[in-house]
């Protein structure tokens, strides 16, 4: 008999995910099906989106092997069954507040950067870079977290070393790029690009550095298809651009309407929800019919 998710104490609600307590040393990380964007968290989910993407966790946590947070299988028996499939069970860490960010090609916030001053997060590159550009090998640029609903402020290595010290901010920049790129070599022989990504970490009680939250999802990470690659094109996001697109062309809304975005049709809703499982199958060359949780 599964516990119900009402014994377990919420400690912490993010846009799309939440953390409970399970007991003094494991915590329950819950994915919901919500899914955001243009920093709008949608009134309409996105069914499975959050099994398909703690699936994509557990298939990186294990084709990595790198020490991480996880304490239970996908069905582990403290696993509440309203959460089956979209939770997962880890040890209780002192996590290390460093949004750790790899990027293997130029976008987003790190190509604002670029522009203003031919660098990002300290690190230079090269002239002539544009949306797009690969940047090989990939950089470590990571940010400090910023408060629900903020976006997170990019920052040096050198201000990573003075707030967590040299010998660990070297751990974490290697560590980070080590794991993106076996990553991203994975991702890359199945036609698809992760262009950049997001990892945190945490301390076991041993001292141990461990690999927490989610990894290589399209949530922590730029999903693009392969296929349509070529420098200097704007990348559509592999999982996201549905929306994105119907949001922005064919809802009537817009990013400037200073109101939330509308509700998403079926027909929007099912072919994202395709969109998640096909990036998870390529990729792990698992079926997700046989993930667990679901509708009974
Ligand atoms: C809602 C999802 O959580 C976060 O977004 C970031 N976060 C992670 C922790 C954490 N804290 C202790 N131990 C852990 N293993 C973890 C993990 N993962 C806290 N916030």
């Amino acid at each position: 008999m599964r516990p119900e998710l009402s014994e377990y104490t919420p400690i912490y609600s993010g846009k799309v995910r939440e953390l409970y307590e399970i007991d003094g040393e494991h915590l329950l990380l819950v994915a919901s099906d919500r899914i955001s964007a243009y920093d709008y968290v949608l009134d309409t989910p996105i069914p499975d989106k959050g099994r398909v993407l703690t699936a994509m966790s557990v298939f990186f946590f294990d084709a990595l092997g790198v020490p991480n947070h996880l304490a239970g299988p996908a069905d582990d028996p403290r696993i509440p069954e309203s959460v089956l499939g979209r939770a997962l069970v880890t040890r209780r860490l002192d996590m290390v507040p460093v949004e750790c960010v790899a990027r293997g090609y130029l976008t987003g916030s790190g190509l604002k950067e670029y522009r203003a001053n031919g660098e990002v997060c300290g690190v230079p590159l090269p002239e002539g870079l544009v949306d797009g550009s690969r940047i090989d090998p990939p950089i470590f640029t990571p940010a400090t977290k910023a408060a629900v609903g903020d976006h997170d402020e990019n920052v040096s290595f050198e201000r990573v070393a003075e707030d967590v010290g040299i010998e660990l901010a070297t751990r974490l920049r290697d560590l980070t790029l080590d794991v993106y790129g076996r990553g991203a070599d994975i991702a890359r022989t199945r036609g698809i690009i992760l262009a950049d990504t997001k990892f945190e970490f945490g301390l076991s009680s041993d001292g141990d550095l461990l690999l927490a939250d989610e990894v290589l999802t399209p949530d922590s990470s730029r999903y693009w298809d392969g296929a349509l690659y070529e420098p200097g094109t704007v990348l559509p996001s592999f999982d996201k651009q549905i929306v994105r697109d119907w949001l922005t062309k064919d809802s009537g809304w817009s990013t400037d309407a200073g109101a939330p975005p509308p509700a998403l049709p079926a027909e929007v809703v099912e072919r994202t929800r395709a969109r998640y499982i096909e990036a998870y199958e390529r990729i792990s060359g698992l079926s997700f019919a046989d993930w667990p949780g679901g509708a009974a």
